[in-house]
Protein backbone atom coordinates (compact mmCIF):
# COMPACT_ATOMS: atom_id res chain seq x y z
CA UNK A 1 0.00 0.00 0.00
CA UNK A 2 1.04 3.64 -0.66
CA UNK A 3 2.31 5.29 1.97
CA UNK A 4 3.21 9.40 1.53
CA UNK A 5 6.76 9.48 1.98
CA UNK A 6 8.55 12.44 1.19
CA UNK A 7 12.28 10.92 1.22
CA UNK A 8 13.44 7.63 0.45
CA UNK A 9 16.84 5.66 1.77
CA UNK A 10 18.57 3.73 -1.41
CA UNK A 11 22.06 1.53 -0.49
CA UNK A 12 24.06 0.76 -2.60
CA UNK A 13 26.02 -1.91 -3.46
CA UNK A 14 28.77 -3.47 -5.56
CA UNK A 15 26.40 -6.65 -7.02
CA UNK A 16 27.00 -10.24 -7.53
CA UNK A 17 26.04 -12.45 -10.38
CA UNK A 18 22.51 -13.75 -11.07
CA UNK A 19 23.53 -17.26 -10.80
CA UNK A 20 26.11 -19.45 -10.38
CA UNK A 21 26.12 -20.66 -14.08
CA UNK A 22 29.07 -19.82 -15.90
CA UNK A 23 26.76 -17.78 -18.60
CA UNK A 24 25.67 -15.51 -15.42
CA UNK A 25 28.76 -15.11 -14.50
CA UNK A 26 30.23 -13.78 -17.65
CA UNK A 27 27.95 -11.45 -18.07
CA UNK A 28 28.57 -10.27 -14.49
CA UNK A 29 32.32 -9.47 -15.19
CA UNK A 30 31.71 -8.56 -18.76
CA UNK A 31 29.63 -5.75 -17.51
CA UNK A 32 32.29 -4.82 -13.87
CA UNK A 33 35.35 -5.33 -16.00
CA UNK A 34 34.07 -3.29 -19.47
CA UNK A 35 33.53 -0.37 -16.53
CA UNK A 36 35.77 2.18 -17.73
CA UNK A 37 36.67 3.51 -13.64
CA UNK A 38 37.66 -0.70 -12.99
CA UNK A 39 39.79 -1.06 -16.00
CA UNK A 40 40.84 2.26 -16.77
CA UNK A 41 42.23 1.79 -20.85
CA UNK A 42 41.43 2.75 -23.32
CA UNK A 43 37.69 1.33 -24.47
CA UNK A 44 39.12 -1.07 -27.80
CA UNK A 45 41.96 -2.21 -25.78
CA UNK A 46 39.76 -3.09 -22.88
CA UNK A 47 37.08 -4.62 -25.04
CA UNK A 48 39.92 -7.06 -26.77
CA UNK A 49 41.88 -7.20 -23.00
CA UNK A 50 38.01 -7.67 -20.78
CA UNK A 51 36.05 -9.83 -23.75
CA UNK A 52 38.92 -11.26 -25.48
CA UNK A 53 41.42 -12.67 -22.22
CA UNK A 54 39.90 -12.10 -18.66
CA UNK A 55 36.35 -13.14 -18.88
CA UNK A 56 36.68 -16.26 -21.11
CA UNK A 57 39.34 -17.54 -18.38
CA UNK A 58 38.26 -16.37 -15.18
CA UNK A 59 34.37 -16.86 -15.98
CA UNK A 60 35.08 -20.81 -15.06
CA UNK A 61 36.54 -20.22 -12.38
CA UNK A 62 35.11 -17.75 -11.07
CA UNK A 63 31.43 -19.80 -11.17
CA UNK A 64 33.59 -22.44 -9.14
CA UNK A 65 34.12 -20.22 -6.52
CA UNK A 66 30.55 -18.39 -6.42
CA UNK A 67 29.37 -21.75 -6.42
CA UNK A 68 31.15 -22.77 -2.51
CA UNK A 69 29.87 -19.46 -1.34
CA UNK A 70 26.20 -19.54 -2.54
CA UNK A 71 23.14 -20.00 -0.18
CA UNK A 72 20.12 -21.28 -0.97
CA UNK A 73 18.73 -17.37 -1.14
CA UNK A 74 21.43 -16.35 -3.44
CA UNK A 75 24.59 -15.02 -3.37
CA UNK A 76 25.62 -13.89 0.33
CA UNK A 77 26.27 -9.85 -0.86
CA UNK A 78 22.85 -9.78 -2.16
CA UNK A 79 21.61 -11.25 0.47
CA UNK A 80 23.00 -9.61 3.20
CA UNK A 81 22.01 -6.17 1.35
CA UNK A 82 18.75 -7.34 1.56
CA UNK A 83 18.34 -8.22 5.21
CA UNK A 84 20.33 -4.48 5.95
CA UNK A 85 17.33 -3.04 4.17
CA UNK A 86 15.39 -4.97 6.00
CA UNK A 87 16.59 -4.06 9.54
CA UNK A 88 16.35 -0.71 8.57
CA UNK A 89 13.22 -0.87 7.31
CA UNK A 90 11.91 -1.71 11.16
CA UNK A 91 13.38 1.40 12.35
CA UNK A 92 12.76 3.86 9.32
CA UNK A 93 9.02 5.06 7.99
CA UNK A 94 10.30 6.03 5.11
CA UNK A 95 11.28 3.62 2.24
CA UNK A 96 14.65 1.71 1.52
CA UNK A 97 15.59 0.33 -1.23
CA UNK A 98 18.63 -1.36 -2.57
CA UNK A 99 20.13 -1.09 -6.07
CA UNK A 100 23.86 -2.52 -7.10
CA UNK A 101 26.33 -1.55 -9.69
CA UNK A 102 26.10 -4.39 -10.94
CA UNK A 103 23.69 -6.92 -12.55
CA UNK A 104 20.30 -6.90 -10.67
CA UNK A 105 18.75 -4.81 -9.16
CA UNK A 106 20.05 -1.20 -11.20
CA UNK A 107 19.50 2.16 -9.41
CA UNK A 108 17.22 2.72 -12.23
CA UNK A 109 15.35 -0.59 -11.42
CA UNK A 110 14.88 1.46 -7.59
CA UNK A 111 14.01 4.44 -8.49
CA UNK A 112 11.25 2.95 -11.12
CA UNK A 113 9.90 0.81 -7.84
CA UNK A 114 9.98 3.68 -5.07
CA UNK A 115 8.12 6.11 -7.41
CA UNK A 116 5.51 3.89 -8.56
CA UNK A 117 4.74 3.12 -4.60
CA UNK A 118 5.68 6.48 -3.27
CA UNK A 119 4.63 9.11 -6.00
CA UNK A 120 5.35 12.03 -3.82
CA UNK A 121 8.63 10.91 -3.01
CA UNK A 122 10.65 14.45 -2.91
CA UNK A 123 13.86 12.83 -2.20
CA UNK A 124 16.13 9.99 -2.83
CA UNK A 125 19.30 9.65 -0.36
CA UNK A 126 21.64 7.37 -2.06
CA UNK A 127 24.31 5.55 0.38
CA UNK A 128 26.71 3.79 -1.33
CA UNK A 129 27.87 0.52 1.30
CA UNK A 130 31.43 1.58 0.74
CA UNK A 131 33.08 3.71 4.13
CA UNK A 132 36.39 4.33 1.20
CA UNK A 133 36.65 6.06 -1.80
CA UNK A 134 37.84 4.83 -4.80
CA UNK A 135 36.82 5.31 -8.77
CA UNK A 136 36.22 1.47 -9.07
CA UNK A 137 33.76 1.54 -5.89
CA UNK A 138 32.40 4.46 -4.75
CA UNK A 139 33.06 7.02 -7.43
CA UNK A 140 31.58 4.24 -10.20
CA UNK A 141 28.26 3.55 -8.20
CA UNK A 142 27.72 7.14 -7.52
CA UNK A 143 28.26 8.03 -10.71
CA UNK A 144 26.14 5.53 -12.50
CA UNK A 145 23.25 6.08 -9.90
CA UNK A 146 23.33 9.69 -11.57
CA UNK A 147 23.71 8.97 -15.20
CA UNK A 148 20.38 6.63 -14.45
CA UNK A 149 18.61 9.54 -12.69
CA UNK A 150 19.52 11.97 -14.66
CA UNK A 151 18.28 9.77 -17.70
CA UNK A 152 14.94 9.18 -16.18
CA UNK A 153 14.18 12.54 -15.49
CA UNK A 154 12.53 12.03 -12.16
CA UNK A 155 10.39 14.34 -10.05
CA UNK A 156 12.60 14.13 -6.84
CA UNK A 157 16.31 15.02 -6.11
CA UNK A 158 18.99 12.60 -5.43
CA UNK A 159 21.51 13.24 -2.37
CA UNK A 160 24.61 11.39 -2.39
CA UNK A 161 26.00 10.38 1.01
CA UNK A 162 29.72 10.77 1.20
CA UNK A 163 32.53 8.19 2.05
CA UNK A 164 31.95 7.64 5.74
CA UNK A 165 35.96 6.58 6.58
CA UNK A 166 36.07 8.63 9.70
CA UNK A 167 32.65 9.16 10.84
CA UNK A 168 32.44 8.38 14.86
CA UNK A 169 29.40 6.27 14.85
CA UNK A 170 30.78 4.34 11.78
CA UNK A 171 34.17 3.47 13.68
CA UNK A 172 32.46 2.88 16.87
CA UNK A 173 30.49 0.29 15.18
CA UNK A 174 33.09 -1.51 13.57
CA UNK A 175 35.24 -1.68 16.86
CA UNK A 176 31.54 -3.09 18.45
CA UNK A 177 31.83 -5.75 15.85
CA UNK A 178 35.77 -6.72 16.23
CA UNK A 179 35.83 -6.39 19.99
CA UNK A 180 34.33 -9.74 20.77
CA UNK A 181 36.99 -11.64 18.56
CA UNK A 182 39.57 -10.13 20.62
CA UNK A 183 38.65 -11.47 23.73
CA UNK A 184 40.55 -14.38 22.79
CA UNK A 185 44.11 -14.66 22.80
CA UNK A 186 45.84 -13.34 19.47
CA UNK A 187 49.29 -12.76 18.05
CA UNK A 188 47.66 -10.01 15.30
CA UNK A 189 44.94 -8.61 13.58
CA UNK A 190 45.64 -8.16 10.07
CA UNK A 191 43.24 -5.28 8.36
CA UNK A 192 42.92 -6.97 4.35
CA UNK A 193 41.62 -3.92 2.02
CA UNK A 194 40.45 -4.78 -1.35
CA UNK A 195 43.30 -3.33 -3.55
CA UNK A 196 43.26 -1.41 -6.24
CA UNK A 197 45.68 -0.22 -8.70
CA UNK A 198 48.12 1.98 -7.28
CA UNK A 199 47.82 4.67 -11.00
CA UNK A 200 43.97 4.80 -9.29
CA UNK A 201 45.67 6.27 -6.42
CA UNK A 202 47.40 8.95 -8.66
CA UNK A 203 44.59 9.46 -10.83
CA UNK A 204 41.67 10.42 -7.87
CA UNK A 205 44.63 12.82 -6.65
CA UNK A 206 43.03 16.34 -7.54
CA UNK A 207 46.33 17.81 -6.76
CA UNK A 208 48.13 16.03 -8.78
CA UNK A 209 51.17 15.96 -6.98
CA UNK A 210 50.48 14.66 -3.69
CA UNK A 211 49.47 10.64 -3.63
CA UNK A 212 52.20 8.44 -4.04
CA UNK A 213 54.63 11.50 -4.56
CA UNK A 214 55.00 12.70 -1.47
CA UNK A 215 56.98 10.68 1.60
CA UNK A 216 54.59 9.77 3.70
CA UNK A 217 51.65 10.35 1.90
CA UNK A 218 48.59 9.12 3.21
CA UNK A 219 49.76 10.59 6.75
CA UNK A 220 51.10 14.38 5.41
CA UNK A 221 47.53 16.51 5.32
CA UNK A 222 46.18 16.73 2.07
CA UNK A 223 43.16 18.30 0.14
CA UNK A 224 44.03 15.05 -2.03
CA UNK A 225 42.64 12.71 0.83
CA UNK A 226 39.08 13.69 0.05
CA UNK A 227 39.91 11.04 -2.32
CA UNK A 228 42.54 9.04 -1.31
CA UNK A 229 41.35 5.34 -0.92
CA UNK A 230 44.68 4.44 0.87
CA UNK A 231 44.61 7.70 3.20
CA UNK A 232 41.12 6.61 3.75
CA UNK A 233 41.72 3.04 4.93
CA UNK A 234 44.89 4.19 6.51
CA UNK A 235 42.10 6.57 8.79
CA UNK A 236 39.87 3.61 9.30
CA UNK A 237 42.46 1.66 10.81
CA UNK A 238 43.98 3.88 13.09
CA UNK A 239 40.89 5.06 14.89
CA UNK A 240 39.43 1.49 15.37
CA UNK A 241 42.72 0.22 16.51
CA UNK A 242 42.68 3.09 18.73
CA UNK A 243 38.97 2.96 19.96
CA UNK A 244 40.22 -1.04 20.87
CA UNK A 245 42.85 -0.23 22.25
CA UNK A 246 45.36 -2.54 19.87
CA UNK A 247 48.92 -1.52 20.38
CA UNK A 248 50.44 -0.79 16.76
CA UNK A 249 53.05 -3.56 16.48
CA UNK A 250 49.91 -5.63 16.89
CA UNK A 251 47.59 -4.87 13.92
CA UNK A 252 49.02 -4.48 10.23
CA UNK A 253 47.11 -3.18 6.62
CA UNK A 254 47.29 -5.19 3.62
CA UNK A 255 45.26 -5.32 0.05
CA UNK A 256 43.65 -8.17 -1.54
CA UNK A 257 41.75 -9.58 -4.74
CA UNK A 258 45.05 -8.05 -6.76
CA UNK A 259 44.28 -8.60 -10.60
CA UNK A 260 47.37 -7.61 -12.43
CA UNK A 261 50.38 -5.74 -11.52
CA UNK A 262 51.29 -2.50 -9.65
CA UNK A 263 48.15 -3.00 -7.24
CA UNK A 264 48.93 -1.71 -3.29
CA UNK A 265 50.99 -3.31 -1.43
CA UNK A 266 51.53 -5.23 0.79
CA UNK A 267 49.90 -8.39 -0.89
CA UNK A 268 47.44 -10.18 2.03
CA UNK A 269 48.21 -13.44 0.32
CA UNK A 270 52.15 -13.04 0.23
CA UNK A 271 51.43 -11.69 4.17
CA UNK A 272 49.26 -14.84 5.13
CA UNK A 273 52.32 -16.40 3.47
CA UNK A 274 55.07 -15.04 5.67
CA UNK A 275 53.10 -14.50 8.96
CA UNK A 276 53.78 -17.67 10.69
CA UNK A 277 57.61 -17.61 10.11
CA UNK A 278 57.69 -14.55 11.86
CA UNK A 279 56.17 -15.80 15.02
CA UNK A 280 52.04 -14.69 14.01
CA UNK A 281 50.48 -17.89 14.79
CA UNK A 282 46.97 -16.84 15.82
CA UNK A 283 46.03 -14.50 13.33
CA UNK A 284 42.23 -12.31 13.35
CA UNK A 285 41.31 -10.60 10.02
CA UNK A 286 38.73 -7.62 9.44
CA UNK A 287 37.87 -6.93 6.21
CA UNK A 288 36.46 -3.30 6.61
CA UNK A 289 36.92 -2.22 2.91
CA UNK A 290 33.33 -4.13 2.43
CA UNK A 291 30.34 -3.38 4.33
CA UNK A 292 29.02 -6.89 3.26
CA UNK A 293 30.44 -10.05 3.34
CA UNK A 294 31.01 -11.64 -0.12
CA UNK A 295 33.15 -13.64 -2.56
CA UNK A 296 36.38 -11.71 -1.38
CA UNK A 297 35.75 -12.45 2.21
CA UNK A 298 33.82 -16.01 2.73
CA UNK A 299 36.17 -17.38 0.05
CA UNK A 300 38.77 -15.47 -0.69
CA UNK A 301 39.94 -14.79 2.56
CA UNK A 302 38.29 -17.14 4.84
CA UNK A 303 38.91 -20.10 2.76
CA UNK A 304 42.21 -19.52 0.97
CA UNK A 305 43.34 -17.44 3.29
CA UNK A 306 43.32 -19.55 5.81
CA UNK A 307 44.38 -22.58 4.32
CA UNK A 308 47.03 -20.25 2.93
CA UNK A 309 48.61 -19.51 6.56
CA UNK A 310 47.45 -22.65 8.19
CA UNK A 311 49.82 -24.22 5.88
CA UNK A 312 52.61 -21.81 6.23
CA UNK A 313 52.37 -22.87 10.02
CA UNK A 314 49.97 -20.45 11.38
CA UNK A 315 47.76 -22.00 14.49
CA UNK A 316 44.53 -20.37 14.12
CA UNK A 317 42.53 -18.28 11.63
CA UNK A 318 39.77 -16.40 12.18
CA UNK A 319 37.80 -14.32 9.93
CA UNK A 320 35.55 -11.21 11.31
CA UNK A 321 32.24 -11.08 9.88
CA UNK A 322 32.17 -7.53 7.81
CA UNK A 323 29.37 -5.02 9.31
CA UNK A 324 26.55 -6.69 7.61
CA UNK A 325 23.34 -6.46 9.95
CA UNK A 326 25.42 -5.67 13.06
CA UNK A 327 23.00 -3.15 15.53
CA UNK A 328 25.51 -0.79 15.84
CA UNK A 329 25.58 -0.40 12.48
CA UNK A 330 22.12 -0.37 11.47
CA UNK A 331 22.04 2.48 14.16
CA UNK A 332 24.55 4.32 12.54
CA UNK A 333 22.73 4.72 9.48
CA UNK A 334 19.34 5.57 10.71
CA UNK A 335 21.08 8.12 12.85
CA UNK A 336 22.45 9.27 9.57
CA UNK A 337 19.27 9.42 7.49
CA UNK A 338 17.77 10.84 10.51
CA UNK A 339 20.11 13.72 11.07
CA UNK A 340 20.15 14.75 6.85
CA UNK A 341 18.20 18.14 6.14
CA UNK A 342 16.00 17.85 3.46
CA UNK A 343 17.84 19.38 0.38
C1 LIG B 1 36.16 -1.79 -1.78
C2 LIG B 1 35.45 -2.25 -2.72
C3 LIG B 1 35.99 -2.71 -4.00
C4 LIG B 1 36.98 -2.17 -4.80
C5 LIG B 1 37.79 -0.93 -4.58
C6 LIG B 1 37.12 -3.05 -5.92
C7 LIG B 1 38.03 -2.88 -6.95
C8 LIG B 1 38.23 -3.77 -7.99
N1 LIG B 1 37.69 -5.03 -8.14
C9 LIG B 1 38.14 -5.61 -9.29
C10 LIG B 1 37.81 -6.88 -9.79
C11 LIG B 1 36.91 -7.79 -9.21
N2 LIG B 1 36.33 -7.66 -7.97
C12 LIG B 1 35.44 -8.69 -7.79
C13 LIG B 1 34.62 -8.90 -6.71
C14 LIG B 1 34.32 -7.95 -5.75
N3 LIG B 1 34.89 -6.72 -5.60
C15 LIG B 1 34.29 -6.05 -4.56
C16 LIG B 1 34.57 -4.77 -4.09
C17 LIG B 1 35.54 -3.92 -4.63
N4 LIG B 1 36.23 -4.07 -5.79
C18 LIG B 1 33.31 -6.95 -4.01
C19 LIG B 1 32.38 -6.60 -2.87
C20 LIG B 1 33.33 -8.12 -4.74
C21 LIG B 1 32.50 -9.38 -4.47
C22 LIG B 1 31.24 -9.44 -5.27
C23 LIG B 1 30.37 -10.62 -4.89
O1 LIG B 1 29.48 -10.97 -5.70
O2 LIG B 1 30.49 -11.24 -3.83
C24 LIG B 1 35.47 -9.54 -8.96
C25 LIG B 1 34.53 -10.71 -9.24
C26 LIG B 1 34.90 -11.97 -8.64
C27 LIG B 1 36.15 -12.54 -9.21
O3 LIG B 1 36.15 -12.97 -10.36
O4 LIG B 1 37.16 -12.46 -8.49
C28 LIG B 1 36.40 -8.99 -9.83
C29 LIG B 1 36.78 -9.50 -11.19
C30 LIG B 1 39.02 -4.68 -9.90
C31 LIG B 1 39.73 -4.94 -11.21
C32 LIG B 1 39.08 -3.54 -9.09
C33 LIG B 1 39.84 -2.29 -9.23
C34 LIG B 1 40.41 -1.86 -10.29
FE1 LIG C 1 36.59 -6.06 -6.64
FE1 LIG D 1 47.51 9.09 -0.06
Amino acid sequence: MATKAKRALLLMNLGSPDSTAVKDVRRYLNEFLMDGRVIDIPYLVRVLLVKGIIVPFRAPKSAEAYRSIWTKEGSPLIVLTKQLQEALQHQIVEPVAIAMRYGNPSPKQAYDHLLKEHPELEEVVLLPLYPHYAMSSYETAVEYAKEQYEKGHYPFKLHTIQPFYDDADYIDALAQSIQPYTEEAYDHILFSYHGVPQRHIRKSDTTGCHCLKVNNCCETASPAHATCYRHQLVVTTKLVAEKLGIPKEKYSISFQSRLGKGWLEPFTDKRLEAMPGEGIKKLLVACPAFISDCLETIEEIGEEGKETFLHAGGESFTLIPCLNTHPAWVNTIVKKFGNLEMS
